[in-house]
């Protein structure tokens, strides 16, 4: 579990609970279901926030994923933030107008094994990968041009090691199946997602691949309006608005598959703290959870928006 002075983050089991109790308190507006399971069986629990939640209505659907990396746990806080605010508000009308108005799907924890190992020994581990064989970066183990550009690695023993073949991680492949799934009468249904990482503070959009702005599956349009909505949403959190690539090229992550595959206006935040040297800036205190979490919440309402235009 987590060490002394850090429990107000949660831990799997506590993930699993807050989930219920939300759906619980609120079974008219929220319900869960299974994106899948991961390497060593754990439930890949997925909220979906909506009116007549138990109803596919034809509204925009948005996709919040999480802890796609182990030790990154600020992000469960970010997703679980998230479920609060547009179940437990639901009486405030900005709140309803979008619970009313869209299907929201949020995923606390991508990778429960890593997040579990991370902590499990009562000492962080600075665990990034899933705990399949030598560990996966499931965040080079998606299936779009997987391996393709010096952005990921074929050693097992690397941290971002990109795995035997593309969806070879449990943890990604359950995510391509939800979001296959969502492709409904031919129209993918979910049209803008963030997956959120520590850290760093950047606002981060397709491709990672390469450094071009416009490539195959990325023209002008589409590239600006991706710069557009990523500048508009850093403006309310302080974070750095850029391409992944700028940061460093990567393969076979998520952002790459969720808009080259599926069309999703898709973003990568990298949350807190901006820059902390080394392992130490992906465990900052449990006293900033409150206010790193809720730092967020209009760029959240702005991606909301999006998702309708
Ligand atoms: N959270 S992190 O691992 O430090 N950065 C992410 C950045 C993701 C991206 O560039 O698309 C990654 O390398 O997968
Ligand atoms: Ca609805
Ligand atoms: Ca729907
Ligand atoms: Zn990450």
């Amino acid at each position: 579990d987590f060490p002394p002075g850090d429990e107000a983050y949660h831990n799997y089991d506590e993930m699993v609970a807050e989930l219920d109790k939300t759906v619980a308190d609120h079974p008219d507006i929220a319900s869960k279901v299974s994106a899948g399971k991961s390497f060593e069986g754990r439930d890949i629990p997925v909220l979906k926030i909506s009116d007549n939640v138990a109803t596919d209505e034809d509204e925009p659907e948005v996709l919040f994923d999480c802890n796609q990396h182990a030790r990154e746990h600020l992000t469960t806080e970010m997703c679980l933030h998230i479920a609060q605010r547009f179940t437990d508000n639901y009486d405030d009308p900005a709140v309803k107008e979008s619970v009313d108005n869209r299907e929201i799907w949020i995923v606390p924890s991508v990778n429960p094994d890593g997040s579990t190992y991370d902590v499990a020994s009562g000492e962080y581990q600075g665990w990034r990968k899933n705990r399949q064989d030598q560990g996966t970066d499931v965040n080079r183990n998606w299936g779009y041009l997987w391996g393709c550009c010096g952005g990921s690695s074929d050693d097992p023993a690397d941290e971002t090691y990109r795995g035997t073949e593309a969806w070879s991680s449990p943890e990604a492949a359950a995510m391509r199946d939800f979001i296959d799934s969502r492709v409904v009468g031919g129209t993918q249904q979910i049209k803008a997602a963030v997956d959120f990482h520590t850290y760093s503070e950047l606002v981060l959009w397709p491709f990672g691949h390469t450094s071009d702005d416009v490539t195959e599956g990325m023209t002008q349009e589409e590239y600006d309006r991706f710069a557009k909505v990523g500048t508009e949403m850093a403006q309310t959190n302080g974070y750095t608005p850029q391409q992944s690539s700028d940061l460093y090229v990567t393969d076979g992550d998520s952002l790459d598959w969720m808009w080259g595959q599926h069309k999703i206006l898709a973003f990568t935040f990298e949350m807190y703290p901006s820059s902390g040297g080394g392992l130490d800036g992906f465990y900052p205190p449990g006293d900033v959870i409150e206010r790193e979490t809720a730092r967020n919440d209009a760029a959240v309402d702005i991606l909301l928006r999006e998702a309708g235009a």
